[in-house]
Parts: structure tokens; sequence; C-alpha cells
């Protein structure tokens, strides 16, 4: 008798085996359905395929702006977001000469732990999770910022989530917590965007090269189409990722020796030499008076002549800092103040940006 029998012995043979700990399954909208309720229209198309073209020139070095992804950590109250937009275009406009900027509207958070994981999952703040409204909403808010001209900048988290909001998207990233992730990598091949690939939470940076070079590859993988079904994709490779330093547990990572570093890694990997600096996250330590301190140190940088760096990010909102979300209890919420990492404030944010552009110039 082998050592088990006893065990099958007992077995109900009609006991489910699967779906133990899923405590329900509940229909989720379609890409498809979704799109037709919000669809793009002209004016989005256009600041959408404009903002995508004028990002890879910068990566390509045919254009010598700056990108700048800047905007708050997460979007909690899509009100302040689009007050926040309007800001932002108007500044943005004023330095189109020498920036492009590209406003962060990130609706998918990546908890270190746990923790509200962004507007998709729990747009009402109170751990109901309704989903479907999470997409309508985060959809409405991409269109109504690019159509102020203004192009946005996404994390992508959830495999799922690119097919019911990417044609809204002008710039992509990948976080420090997936950026060694296959899913993520082959979803990097197929987005239509230019992506930025952070380093580790760690610092590792080789992570992010490989990832880049990964991305720019064809892959075949499971996904779904745009009617929400199970579907094989194949891709072609998305051959505008590109390298976020974005600092790590050992400290920051926008020094001129990593930065070259970088460049060397991403030359040996017959990648082109391109990075971005996070200024936030791993690079300030989440403090947004450091943050200032890196932007200036960048700024300073690229007036003296340096090349590699082609674009900055920047967390901002209205308000400095950030505050404590209690689930349920959103309208003890300050306007305009993150409730996910700290964020540098509004006027704070336009010095920073004519700093930066006052370094393009002087280059
Ligand atoms: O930018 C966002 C945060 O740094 C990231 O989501 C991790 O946040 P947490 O460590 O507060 O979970
Ligand atoms: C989650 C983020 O950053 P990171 O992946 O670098 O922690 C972010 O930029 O919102």
């Amino acid at each position: 008798m082998s050592p088990t029998a006893g065990a099958a012995d007992t077995h109900d043979p009609l006991q489910a085996l699967d779906n133990q700990r899923t405590t329900s399954i509940s229909p989720l909208l379609s890409p498809a359905l979704l799109r037709q309720e919000h669809p793009v229209d002209a004016a989005v198309a256009k600041t959408v395929a404009h903002g995508r073209a004028d990002t890879v020139d910068i990566l390509d070095g045919r254009d010598d702006r700056l990108v700048v992804v800047v905007g708050p950590c997460s979007v909690h109250d899509p009100e302040a977001a689009l007050d926040y937009a309007r800001r932002l275009a108007e500044h943005a406009e004023r330095v189109r000469e020498q920036l492009h900027v590209v406003m962060r509207v990130y609706f998918e958070k990546p908890r270190t732990t746990l923790g509200w994981k962004g507007l998709i999952n729990d747009p009402d703040l109170d751990g109901s999770f309704a989903v479907n409204k999470g997409l309508r909403l985060a959809r409405q808010l991409l269109l109504d910022v690019s159509a102020l001209g203004l192009p946005v900048g996404c994390e992508f988290l959830d495999p799922i989530t690119p097919q019911f909001i990417a044609d809204t998207v002008t710039w992509g990233s990948i976080g420090a917590r997936t950026a060694a992730s296959q899913v993520h990598r082959q979803l990097c091949s197929a987005l239509s965007m230019p992506v930025g690939i952070k380093n580790s939470t760690e610092g590792d940076v080789q992570v992010a090269v490989d990832a880049t070079r990964a991305a720019a590859a064809s892959h075949v993988f499971a996904g779904i189409n745009a009617d929400g079904l199970a579907a094989l994709l194949t891709t072609s490779g998305n051959p505008d990722c590109h390298v976020i330093l974005r600092g790590g547990s050992a400290g920051p990572n926008h020094d001129p020796e990593t930065v070259a570093d970088t460049l060397a890694r991403l030359r040996g990997a017959g990648l082109p030499e391109r990075v971005i600096v996070d200024a936030s996250h791993g690079n300030s330590g989440k403090d947004p008076v450091r943050q200032a301190g890196v932007v200036g140190e960048i700024a300073g940088r690229i007036g003296a002549g340096e090349r590699g760096i082609v674009g900055v990010m920047m967390e901002s909102f209205l308000a400095a800092g950030r505050q404590d979300l209690t689930l349920g209890r959103r309208d003890e919420l300050e306007y305009g103040r993150s409730i996910t990492d700290a964020c540098l404030d509004w006027t704070t944010t336009a010095g920073l940006l004519d700093e930066l552009a006052a370094a393009v110039r002087a280059r």
C-alpha cells in the first residue's frame, strides 16, 4: 500500500478542487464597451499620437528637449487631478520649446505589502472595490486630461487593464516591483507607446536593462481581446522602452557615475543609450524637499551639457506632502494632497519646470 493511499481513500471524489479561496466572481465590463461609452475624439487622438511621436523623437535624440513626467503619485480624486492638469497644461505650453511635459495619471499602485491599490481597484476609497466604476472614472479622466492637449503617463500593473485604457496613454511605465516580471515584459512588447522601466527597489539597474531588451523582442502570450475574452497575443516588440533610474534601498542612483554605468550596460546590450531619472522614490527617500534638490542637480548637469538623461520624473500635486487615508472616510481628506507618496506642491513644481527649461536652453 502506498503511503498516500489512506488519504486518497478518505477523499470525497465530488468535492470541488478549485475556487477554494475565491469568495466571489462577478462580471467585469468589456474593454470594447468601455471604449464605446468613453470614446477617443479627434482632439484626444491628436494629443496621444503627437505625444508619443515627440517622446520617441526625444528618446532617439532627434529632438533636443527633455521629457518631463510629472503629476501625483496616485489619483484618488479625479476633480483635483483635473484641477492640477489645467495648471500643468498651461505651464507646459509656456515651456514647450524646451520640455515635453507628460502628466503622471497613475491609477494602479503596487504596494510593498498592503494598502489602497488605486482608483481602478477601489474608486470609492472604502474597500468596496467597485472596479467597473474605477475603470469608467479612470478612462474619463485620461480623456479629459488629454483633451487639454496634455499627454498622460500611466503605470501598467495589472496585465488586463491596458485593454481598457491604453489607447488614451502617451507614455507607460513598469514599476520597480514588476521590472523582473516576464508577464510585464511581454506586456511592454505589445504596448503602442514608449514605456519606461524602473530599476528594482534594491537598486538593481541590470534588471531594467534586461527588461528593456526583453520588451524589444516579439512574444506570444495569453491575454484578453477587446471583448474581454481570453486570447493569444503575438507581438512585434517595443523598441521605445527605456530605463528609469529611481534609486533604491541602498540610496540614490542619479549620480553621473551610475548614469554612465547604465548607459554602458545599455550599449553592451545593443540598446539605445538613454535614461530617465525619477527624482522621487529611492532618489529622494520620498522626501519632496530632497526631490526638488535632485531636480535642481539634474538641471545643473543638463545645463552643463550632459546628454544621456533624456527625461525627468517628479511626483507633484496641488499641495505638498501626503496624508493618510482611512478607508471609508474620504470626506476627511484634504483637497489636492497625495494619499500615497509625498509630493511636491504646485508652486515648487512650476519653478522646477522653469529650471529644467532654462537648463535645456543653456546647453
Ligand atoms: O509610488 C508609489 C509607492 O512608492 C509604491 O506604490 C509603494 O508604496 P508603499 O511602500 O507605500 O506600499
Ligand atoms: C510605484 C512607483 O514607483 P516605483 O515603482 O519606483 O516604486 C511610482 O512611480 O508610482
